[in-house]
């Protein structure tokens, strides 16, 4: 395609990129709550957004599924960490939307640093055993990584882990299951990706774009 396409994730990502977009000039035609339609018409011919899961932006961007994509920070490490990854994604620009931090998260009554003093084996669940593997590898803490897809709040309740590493942001989540935040591993927030081929090849369309996203951010 000639034009450009852009992959966003529904939710979260799609509303807070859509006001930047506007600033950009480019308005979103059709409204993913309203249609299981999964390519969208934006006001320029020669721009589209396809919907896609969020950890799926860095695949699509990466393959040439799409040209441009926005995505968590979380997501774009673990899908670099992982097997997949193969490192092809260029990551311009910090659109700082969507903040939040990677968290370890224990039940009030474990002593997380007490077990990482002792050295004990720590079992975790998380969406995000790349970058949880890399964090406790850093302490030099052991742990049994346990892989979820959700819901990891309740690892922790239902004695499948004992701590988690998970998205925290206002904390009512951690809170309304009784947990408590015990480390901070990262902020995040999302951003702009860009496939490498289509930064060269497509230059003249995406260099204005990039800059008046960049306007736009900063203007906020
Ligand atoms: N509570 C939150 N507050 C702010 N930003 C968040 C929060 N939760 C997640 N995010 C950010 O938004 C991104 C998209 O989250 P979202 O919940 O839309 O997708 P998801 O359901 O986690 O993804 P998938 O469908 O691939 O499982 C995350 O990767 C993260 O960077
Ligand atoms: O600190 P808080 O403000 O409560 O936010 C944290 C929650 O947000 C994310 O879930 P999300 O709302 O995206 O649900 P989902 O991942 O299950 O879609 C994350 O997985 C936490 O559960």
């Amino acid at each position: 395609m000639s034009g450009l396409t852009l992959a966003l994730s529904k939710g979260r990502i799609f509303d807070d990129t859509l006001p930047l977009l506007k600033a950009a000039g480019i308005e979103v035609l059709d409204d993913p709550e309203k249609s299981r339609a999964l390519i969208l018409r934006t006001n320029l011919p020669d721009v589209r957004v396809v919907l896609v899961r969020a950890s799926d932006v860095p695949t699509y961007v990466q393959h040439g599924g799409a040209d441009v994509g926005v995505a968590g920070l979380d997501v774009l490490l673990e899908h670099e960490a992982g097997p997949y990854g193969g490192g092809a994604l260029l990551r311009p620009l910090d659109l700082q939307i969507a903040r939040c931090r990677l968290s370890v998260a224990t039940r009030a009554d474990f002593d997380y640093q007490a077990a990482v003093r002792q050295g004990a084996r720590i079992r975790v669940a998380t969406k995000y055993t790349q970058l949880a593997r890399q964090h406790f590898a850093d302490k030099g803490v052991h742990v049994d990584l346990i892989k979820l897809y959700g819901s990891m709040e309740l690892a922790p309740l239902t004695g499948l882990a004992d701590a988690i590493v998970d998205l925290v942001s206002t904390g009512s989540t951690l809170k309304a299951n009784d947990l408590v935040e015990v480390e901070k591993i990262l902020p995040i927030s999302s951003h702009l990706v860009l496939n490498p081929v289509a930064a060269k090849l497509k230059r003249e369309r995406i260099r204005p774009l990039l800059n008046s996203l960049q306007a736009a951010v900063q203007a906020r």
